[in-house]
């Protein structure tokens, strides 16, 4: 039974935004008059399904987040900012082990998606719940191939059991880190953590998204997030 400011968000925001460009972390530009970390975490703040979140940052950066992020935009519900790791599954796995000992439920969130929406957190909270693990994603609209490193065609999957992932990726926390310990054990670097749950032969279950719910990754996405602002508006 999916119970009301019961689940963990762990917000990723330890990356260096080297895509972006912009010799800083692309969590700090400004996305009209707010850092883009701020927009993201206003979502979780104000959810009534999340009660603790969980903020990775830089090393460099723990002092300015507490002053300029926290304290200024006067976020409450965050419980403990950490440093994150070199690569973003270590920076997940330091949530891991900081997170409420009575944590059961977790959401991990990229601080870069600041489109995240309350019905993508409560319906992946209630398939977790369920199935234990639940990840966010949207149907692929273009035709994608499989190409090997000399640019040629290797194959055409089917178009229709494709699916772009997002986050939130919500887990049943005990599951979620006997997959980060399986995958350190085993010295296996992933893109998601969907990816070490599959690999325990645990089922993931895709709970739909928005094509709005983008990764603001390099200079275009901040002219897309821009125009998603101004048709807000
Ligand atoms: N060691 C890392 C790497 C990434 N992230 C976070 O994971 C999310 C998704 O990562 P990505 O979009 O790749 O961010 P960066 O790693 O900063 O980007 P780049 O790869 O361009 O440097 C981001 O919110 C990022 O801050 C993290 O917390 N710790
Ligand atoms: C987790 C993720 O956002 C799902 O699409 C994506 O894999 C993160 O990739 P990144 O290179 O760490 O941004």
């Amino acid at each position: 039974m999916l119970e009301k400011g019961m689940a963990t968000a762990i917000v990723l925001a330890a990356g260096k935004g080297k895509r972006m460009g912009k010799g800083y972390n692309k969590q700090y530009i400004l996305l009209r008059d707010k850092p883009i970390i701020v927009h993201t975490l206003d979502i979780f703040e104000k959810s009534q399904y999340i009660n603790d979140i969980i903020l990775v940052v830089g090393k460099e950066e723990v002092a300015f987040v507490k002053e300029e992020i926290i304290k200024k935009y006067n976020f409450r519900k965050i419980s403990k900012v950490i440093v994150g790791g070199k690569e973003r599954q270590d920076s997940v796995y330091e949530g891991l082990l900081v997170a409420n000992k009575d944590c059961e439920t977790v959401l991990i969130h990229d601080g870069a998606r600041p489109f995240v929406e309350e019905g993508m957190i409560k319906n992946s909270i209630a398939m977790a719940e369920k199935f234990g693990a639940a990840i966010v994603a949207v149907p692929v609209k273009d035709t994608i191939k499989r190409a090997n490193y000399q640019l040629e065609v290797i194959d055409t999957p089917e178009r229709k059991e494709l699916w772009a992932v997002q986050t939130p990726q919500t887990f049943q926390y005990i599951l979620l880190k006997k997959a980060h310990d399986q995958a350190r054990k085993e010295g296996i670097l992933v893109t998601d953590d969907a990816m070490m749950v599959e690999r325990l032969g645990h089922l993931v279950k895709i709970v739909e998204g928005s094509y709005k719910n983008i990764k603001i990754t390099d200079p275009q996405d901040i002219i897309i997030a821009e125009g998603i602002l101004s048709k807000e508006e």
